[in-house]
């Protein structure tokens, strides 16, 4: 049986139009919302009703752009959907776009379910009440090399208000340079195996971790615990292998869903950490699992303590 959603309610965002709003704490990773195309592109006529046409032109369009066309980017790509490529959802299209910084960032995702045919939306972090909720309009890698608010301005046709995009010059230096350094890391990581001691690569892992989550990229979380999963894994340590991996199996599950590939992968590594191809190539080592990276989510503002 489904959880009685928390309740959210959609209010006028000064800046931004419409947007979504938290009406209770929203404790990170729960379900917030799950729900079916209200209007579909190619069109359905029977969802053509006057009411739906109204909704549809309640979404902004951009001066001199044709009143329908125009509209048409606000619908979310039905991805896994034969039948439609994408839809326009009461509360999931209201919602306004952050991108990840220090001071902000996504605080939920969605993804179609095929399955039940809908939408789903989860908390990323804990969300507090009378807070916007808020998503990222396309996946930003850590690796920064797109201008987000260009992309934005192309894509999606509007300037981008977030408090990311809005900081000094000088900030959004200092975060580009954290997050070079931050990809640095994780491309040098696999030299590192078996050369360097593996508690101290195991420790960098966690507090790159803390530094790019804390620059809002906090859908990092997944790959890195991942690469902490294979490291005890080399190293025999089954306890530790199976915690980050448990880590992997929460996180893939906000973002792809419970009956995903990737969770179903992640669920038999739990179960059986020695199944994994290379396990106990490396010294036999008692390694640990996750400390501090769940804070990295739920705490903001930790730059200070780590650089
Ligand atoms: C999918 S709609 C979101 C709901 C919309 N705000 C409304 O009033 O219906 C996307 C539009 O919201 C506005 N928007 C979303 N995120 C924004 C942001 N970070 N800064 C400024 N405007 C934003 C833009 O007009 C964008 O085209």
């Amino acid at each position: 049986m489904t959880p009685p959603f928390p309740k959210v309610s959609i209010v006028d965002i000064p800046g931004k139009g419409q947007g979504v709003i938290a009406l209770e704490d929203i404790p990170r990773g729960t379900l917030i919302v799950a729900e079916t195309p209200r209007f579909t592109f190619p069109p359905n006529p029977t969802l053509m009703t006057p009411e739906n046409l109204k909704f549809f032109m309640s979404f902004p369009g951009a001066v001199g752009e044709d009143p329908l066309d125009g509209r048409y980017k606000h619908f979310v790509p039905l991805v896994g959907n034969s039948d439609y490529r994408s839809g326009l959802f009461t509360t999931i299209c209201k919602l306004n776009h952050v991108c990840p910084s220090p001071d902000d960032g996504p605080n939920a995702t969605y993804f179609w379910d095929e399955r039940s045919k809908r939408e789903l939306l989860h908390a990323l972090r804990d969300i507090h009440r009378n807070q916007e909720i808020c998503v990222a309009y396309f996946q930003q890698d850590s690796r920064g090399t797109q201008d987000p608010a260009a992309y934005l301005r192309k894509k999606f046709g509007f300037d981008c208000s977030c408090r990311g995009c809005t900081r000094p010059v000088a900030e959004r230096q200092r975060s580009a340079e954290r997050i070079a350094a931050y990809t640095k890391f994780v491309d040098d990581l696999p030299k590192h195996y078996g050369l360097r001691n593996a508690f101290g690569i195991l420790k960098d892992i966690e507090k790159q971790l803390l530094i790019i989550c804390n620059e809002g990229h906090v859908g990092e979380i997944s790959s890195r615990a991942y690469d902490a999963f294979q490291l005890c894994a080399m190293h025999g340590d089954a306890d530790s292998a199976r915690k980050w991996e448990e880590l992997v199996r929460d996180e893939s599950k906000l973002y792809c869903g419970g009956q995903s590939p990737e969770v179903e992968k992640a669920v038999g590594l739990v179960m059986n950490p020695s199944s994994f191809r290379q396990w106990g190539v490396l010294k036999k080592t008692k390694l640990f699992g996750p400390v501090c990276v769940y804070m990295a989510c739920r705490v903001s503002f930790l730059s200070e303590h780590l650089c």
